[in-house]
């Protein structure tokens, strides 16, 4: 069963299997009488032939995961469900996830998001009108590098500028290792390559700033209005854009988990990520004097050469160094926050012992 939404108490699951045949599963419950946990039928327009399975969540929201800890489910999750005594559907375990899309949640407790789970392919979207912000394009591609899917950078709004192709050569300067195609929803332009990416029972995922032109893009791939767009309603009653994460059915058989505009998001990056993102800096780098150069005044600095050569423009060392430095930063964090937690764990277990033992 993978997850297509997930409600505080609650995931809501497409049958894994039935997926494609649009059949009613076996042993899926009738939708039962108000209140009671059953068939709920999809979210409107949004999963035409699917049934999503509403299936209770534990208490405390969480689902056993394999490494035996719990953790919160996230949308693309693959789970599995088992039965209560009373016959309701209940989450028991959750698959490992194969690829994961994480953010860095700023906020006091200090944790890491898991946005969207087993996905194959992150779509980067960035317009090119207003200009492409090449700093937030850097930051989105280690987070799809991070993830283990594979990135591919959108340039949306091609129609508005003169030279659609002359700025993609521009952003792939800042995004070695992935295509990046310059597209048009509203004229078309570009978007066969995309379709062709969005073979059956591949999971995709789009992030990027809000009016980017996310939703447009999709609906336009996928030839039907499959998820909310920012355009004024007709009726003038304001913006309906997405609120909440959620996985999609789109037409062709591939699956888009639709996530609301990432305004500011932290990363969450390994070392291979940052090499990845920064493939022409890391190259540069590894040809520095000392293996330890920190690229200031070091002899030899590969680095340094190709920032007065102009090789290496500022702007995207700036953004190396910048983001190596968050990703540093949150790790020792996120480091930090897990021996608190093995301590009070241990604590814990002192405590336990001690009662235990009290009174023999
Ligand atoms: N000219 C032009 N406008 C576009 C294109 N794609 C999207 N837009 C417009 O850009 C605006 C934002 O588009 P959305 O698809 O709602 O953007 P989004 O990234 O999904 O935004 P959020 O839902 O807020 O994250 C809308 O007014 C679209 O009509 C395009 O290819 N060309
Ligand atoms: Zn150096």
């Amino acid at each position: 069963m993978r997850v297509a939404r997930v409600d505080r108490h609650a995931v809501h699951v497409l049958p894994l299997d039935a997926r494609w045949s649009g059949m009613a599963p076996d042993g899926v419950p009738d939708a039962g009488p108000d209140g009671v946990p059953g068939v709920t039928s999809g979210a409107p327009g949004a999963h035409a032939g699917d049934e999503l399975l509403r299936v209770d969540l534990d208490r405390d929201g969480l689902v056993p995961a394999p490494d035996g800890g719990r953790v919160p489910p996230t949308v693309g999750d693959v789970v599995v469900v088992g039965e209560r005594l009373d016959g309701a559907p209940h989450v028991t375990g959750l698959e490992p996830r194969r690829t994961a899309v994480v953010r860095d949640s700023a906020g006091g407790s200090s944790r890491t998001q898991v946005l969207a789970a087993n996905v194959d392919l992150v779509l980067v979207a960035e317009h090119l009108d207003p200009d492409p912000d090449l700093g937030r394009v850097e930051r989105l591609l280690t987070i799809a590098w991070t993830s283990g899917a594979r990135p591919v950078v959108v340039l949306t709004k091609a129609d508005l500028v003169p030279d659609p192709d002359g700025m993609a050569a521009e952003v792939a300067l800042a995004a070695p290792g992935s295509d990046v195609h310059p597209v048009s929803a509203t004229t078309g332009t570009g978007l066969d390559p995309l379709r062709a990416l969005l073979t059956p029972g591949t999971t995709l995922v789009v992030l990027g700033p809000s009016g980017a032109g996310k939703s447009t893009l999709v609906n336009a791939l996928a030839g039907a209005d499959v998820v909310a767009t920012g355009e004024r309603r007709a009726d003038g009653r304001g913006r309906h854009t997405t609120t909440r994460r959620e996985l999609v059915r789109l037409p062709g058989g591939a699956l888009l988990i639709d996530t609301p505009g990432l305004r500011a998001v932290g990363v969450v990056a390994d070392d291979a990520a940052l090499e990845a993102t920064f493939a022409d800096v890391a190259a540069l780098a590894a040809r520095c004097r000392f293996a330890d150069c920190a690229h200031r005044t070091e002899p030899g600095c590969a680095v340094r050469a190709a920032l007065e050569t102009g090789e290496l423009p500022e702007r995207r060392y700036r953004s190396w160094l910048r983001l190596a430095r968050e990703a540093a930063w949150q790790e020792r964090r996120s480091n930090a926050r897990l021996a608190a937690l093995e301590k009070a764990r241990w604590k814990q277990r002192t405590v336990e012992y001690h009662a235990s033992t009290r009174g023999r």
